[in-house]
């Protein structure tokens, strides 16, 4: 039997759990009539607007790691993972009689170390897809806040993030610009499509980046050598423009390694659309291919929801 699932990813506060993708995504497929079997795996998670179905507190919590090992918080979030892996019966006794009806949705805690410096993600992923295992069809999907075009250096080093998860991961991936409601009238919608496929162009013509240099003395123009012939301005001065300068060419050179790769591409999320959630849900879908493997309808299925729906006064 398939089973489906989707790895709801990112850094911390970007919007993958309480009020946000994870419940809109759940509200949606109830709405839908279809099914969700929600999984926090934020051990440090503490209240929530569906109720998770599994939840690793169940496992570990944050708090009792970090008082029975007097570790940190993210000492003690690694430790709560590590834990995980050496007890992974307990996800697949709850995820392995799952048909293939649902959707399994996992909220992951938002700490970078667990995307960048450990190879647990990769593990936890291969172990729940691994076929004659849980042989789940998972999707990663990885959330970013739309606030980071307002600084295009933030926006790049989000999106090497966002790339760097979907190398290690090695499983369908989904970008998703979170938020939007907050750039809405911040950012001109066509300024704004630019982001979903980023390219090196963002850099050069950065108006923040401009206008600073402009400030500066620069003259606002692309010259990037940070040489600044001006006799004039201090050695302090002089050595804070050769660090910008620095810094322009490093982002310029993040910018065009994921511009090279052409590999990352985003989706625009707003949660009080529902229209954007069955969007992203839609691509969640067709890269696990979930769709091909339900079983056709009984033609009076449909009749009997239609009828239900009329009772209930909507079209
Ligand atoms: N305006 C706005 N705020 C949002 C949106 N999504 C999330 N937030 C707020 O952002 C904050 C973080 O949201 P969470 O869903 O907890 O984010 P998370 O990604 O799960 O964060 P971690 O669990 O810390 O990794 C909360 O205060 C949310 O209310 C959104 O679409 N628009
Ligand atoms: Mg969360």
């Amino acid at each position: 039997m398939s089973k489906f699932g989707a790895m709801i990813m990112g850094p911390a506060g970007a919007g993958k759990a309480r009020s946000t993708f994870c419940a809109a995504l759940i509200t949606h497929l109830q709405l839908n009539r279809r099914s969700a079997f929600y999984v926090n795996l934020d051990p440090a998670a503490e209240s929530f607007e569906h109720t998770p179905d599994l939840d690793i507190k169940e496992l570990i919590s944050l708090h009792d790691a970090m008082e029975e090992v007097g570790l940190g918080p993210n000492g003690g979030l690694i430790y709560c993972f590590e834990f995980l892996m050496q007890n992974l019966d307990w996800l697949t006794e709850a995820l392995d009689s799952l048909t293939e009806e649902y959707l399994i949705i996992i909220d992951m805690p938002g700490q970078i170390e667990l995307y960048t410096h450990i190879p647990i993600l990769p593990t936890l992923m291969k172990y729940l897809c691994q076929p004659g295992s849980l042989d789940i069809h998972m999707a990663a999907v990885y959330l970013l806040e739309a606030t980071f075009v307002v600084d295009r250096a933030k926006f790049f080093a989000g999106t090497l993030s966002a790339m760097s998860a979907m190398l290690m991961l090695e499983v369908p991936h989904i970008n998703v610009l979170s938020k939007m409601d907050l750039v809405k009238g911040q950012v001109k919608k066509k300024d704004l499509k630019r982001f979903l496929t980023p390219d090196v162009g963002l850099i050069d013509d950065d108006p923040v980046e401009r206008s600073r240099r402009l400030r500066e003395g620069g003259g606002g123009d692309d010259d990037d050598d940070g040489d600044d012939d001006d006799e004039s301005k201090r050695p302090d001065e002089k050595a804070q423009i050769m660090k910008g300068a620095s810094f322009r060419r490093l982002n310029r050179a993040v910018a065009g390694l994921i511009e090279s790769f052409s590999m990352v591409n985003y989706l625009k999320l707003d949660v009080t659309n529902e229209d954007s959630v069955a969007a992203i849900l839609s691509h969640i879908d067709d890269c696990i291919q979930y769709h091909e493997a339900q079983d056709p309808k009984e033609p009076n299925d449909d009749e009997d929801e239609d009828q239900d729906q009329d009772q209930d006064g909507h079209e």
